[in-house]
């Protein structure tokens, strides 16, 4: 039998929402998405080591979030409970994805602690287990562990596998931070989209491709409206999630990269490619 590996590194890559509706709001004030989650080439990079004394512990603290309340401690501690394994382990990230930009970074560092704990601890627990684990943390996280572009509806935990194309992105993050339950409370947020089918939704292409999120989202940060406005000079341009990023596909490399070089010097601006299936299920064979 081979020996059980004692560290393990492991990619925790963002996601777009190429399209992100609102068809509805629930009674526990959540809002019905309909939404395509694309997996990008632009990751975390997380690194586990076993520990026999059941300790978790983040080695690499991450400004303004505290221990105990970061998704990747949460994760661990979470599928610690739920197997009841005596065993735990250090973490540590090298963060590159701007925390709450819309990005999903902080969701798909908790997947990544999810699949890469369940493989270091050989918990053998399915996708289907470690994504209703996951949903427990965060809306976004499911999509994650699943680890291909998706259709998602409900509050995006009801996930569809699709296949999207695949074009280079200029991602931006203008330098504002959006609150996502702020967005939600607007008053004047457009919550009525009618529903579609996942069908029609890969069909329409960029004329159904929105996000109801955006109008809101202008109105109250004008730098991401600037942003916006400026990159549709070069391709239809898109907020992610609830912002603060903000993309445009191209149809090779070099073409996103004389864009983003362009970008105004106070954003950050990276190029990614668009995936279907995630960097973190390449990593582990799956
Ligand atoms: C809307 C998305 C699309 O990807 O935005 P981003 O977070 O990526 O920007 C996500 O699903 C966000 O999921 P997540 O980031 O987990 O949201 P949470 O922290 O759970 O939600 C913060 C707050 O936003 C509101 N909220 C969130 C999601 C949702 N479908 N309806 C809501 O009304 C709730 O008030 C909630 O308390
Ligand atoms: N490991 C983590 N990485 C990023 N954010 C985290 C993490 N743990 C907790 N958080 C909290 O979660 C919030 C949302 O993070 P993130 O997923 O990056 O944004 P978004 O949901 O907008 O894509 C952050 O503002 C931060 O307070």
């Amino acid at each position: 039998m081979p020996a059980t590996p004692r560290t393990l590194t492991l990619p925790a890559p963002a996601k777009l929402n190429r399209m992100l509706h609102i068809v509805g709001r629930r009674q526990d004030g959540y809002h019905e998405l309909q939404t395509l989650f694309q997996i990008i080439d632009l990751c975390d990079s997380l690194s586990f080591t076993l520990r026999q004394d059941g300790v978790i512990q983040l080695t690499t603290p991450m400004d303004g979030v505290a221990h105990d309340d970061n998704l990747m401690v949460r994760a661990a501690k979470l599928l610690q409970q739920h197997s009841g394994t005596p065993l735990g382990a250090s973490i540590t990230i090298d963060k590159h994805l701007p925390m709450g930009g819309g990005l999903g970074g902080g969701s798909s560092n908790a997947a990544t602690v999810l699949v890469g704990l369940n493989q270091l601890w050989q918990l053998g627990y399915s996708p289907t287990t470690l994504a209703a684990l996951g949903l427990t943390l965060g809306a976004d996280v499911p999509v994650f562990v699943r680890g291909h572009s998706a259709w998602a509806e409900g509050v995006g935990e009801q996930l569809t596998q699709a296949t999207l194309d695949t074009p280079w992105f200029v991602v931006i993050h203008p330098g504002v931070s959006v609150s996502t339950p702020a967005i939600f409370q607007d008053p004047e947020l457009t919550r009525d989209s009618l529903p579609i089918t996942m069908a029609r939704a890969l069909q329409g292409g960029v004329v159904e491709w929105r996000n109801d999120c955006e109008a809101i989202v202008r109105k109250r940060y004008p730098p991401i409206a600037e942003a916006l406005d400026w990159l549709a000079q070069y391709a239809p341009s898109r907020l992610t999630g609830t912002g603060a990023c903000l993309f445009a596909a191209f149809d090779s490399q070099k073409s996103a990269q004389i864009v983003a070089e362009r970008a105004n010097q106070r954003w950050q601006a990276w190029v990614a490619r668009g995936l279907n299936t995630s960097p973190l299920q390449d990593a582990l064979g799956c």
